[in-house]
């Protein structure tokens, strides 16, 4: 199944402190964004990339997309103050294709293994994301007092990419705006209209760039060579 798929790459990496927008930060010198666009590129089943940047970056992401010879990003549109308006704004740009993907651009680590899983679960269901079971015992807290304890087996950590029949998806993004409803991912704004979404199992290195300390683990998978794209 061919597909469709938008990296939104237009936040400012507040959490990551690192005075620059982390999609530019190097791993064995090359940016985080080319890390995880070369993913896509070289995917046989990806027709086009639609990439979402902040306006002001359009000149290094143009840059950045010429010097790695990325032919497959068809689009650079421009993201809004949430990742969900970034990427509707993405989705507004797709064309032809029944599916599409979201992947965040600062999640370098995604493998074609993981993608044809996750396509896989897709053509099945309709809506299916990757995610990992959570490892830690996980509470409710109020005012730093523990409310309870949340029965682990049923708490998974959500990764992206997710992968969406385009109809549903633009649909559950234009009544998540009607609603004035803001979630952090995409696949709670079906789960919100009541559209199942489907697990796929994803791998812990599929780690999202946010805080300083995911740098060192990012640079721990690349020298171990542990992680292989396949
Ligand atoms: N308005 C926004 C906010 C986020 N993103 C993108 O969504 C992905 C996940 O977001 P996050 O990790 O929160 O990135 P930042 O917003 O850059 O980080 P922070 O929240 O720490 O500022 C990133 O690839 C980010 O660039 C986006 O396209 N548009
Ligand atoms: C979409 C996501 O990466 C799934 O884990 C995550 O929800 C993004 O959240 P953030 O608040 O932008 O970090």
């Amino acid at each position: 199944m061919n597909y469709q798929v938008i990296v939104p790459a237009a936040g400012s990496g507040k959490r990551m402190g690192a005075g620059m927008n982390k999609q530019f930060i190097e791993l064995n010198e090359i940016p985080v964004i080319i890390h995880t666009l070369k993913v896509f590129e070289s995917h046989q089943l990806c027709t086009g990339i639609i990439l979402v940047i902040n306006e002001q970056e359009r000149e290094i992401f143009n840059g950045l997309i010429t010097a790695y010879q990325l032919s497959k990003v068809v689009a650079l549109v421009s993201g809004g103050v949430e990742r969900q308006m970034s990427v509707y704004n993405g989705l507004l740009a797709v064309k032809g294709s029944e599916y599409v993907l979201v992947h965040d651009g600062a999640r370098p680590f995604i493998t074609h293994s993981q993608i044809n899983n996750l396509l896989n679960e897709a053509i099945i269901s309709g809506a299916a994301t990757l995610a990992v079971p959570v490892k830690d015992t996980i509470k409710r807290v109020k005012n730093n007092q523990v409310v309870d304890t949340i029965e682990r087996e049923s708490v998974w950590s959500i990764q992206t990419p997710q992968a969406f029949l385009i109809s549903n998806i633009i649909q559950a993004h234009k009544l998540a705006i009607e609603g004035n409803y803001l979630g952090t991912d995409d696949a709670s704004l079906l789960e919100r209209i009541g559209k199942p979404v489907k697990i796929v199992m994803g791998d812990y290195r599929n780690i999202k760039l946010t805080t300083p300390e995911d740098l060192l683990v990012a640079k721990a998978f690349i020298e171990s060579a542990s992680f292989q794209e396949d």
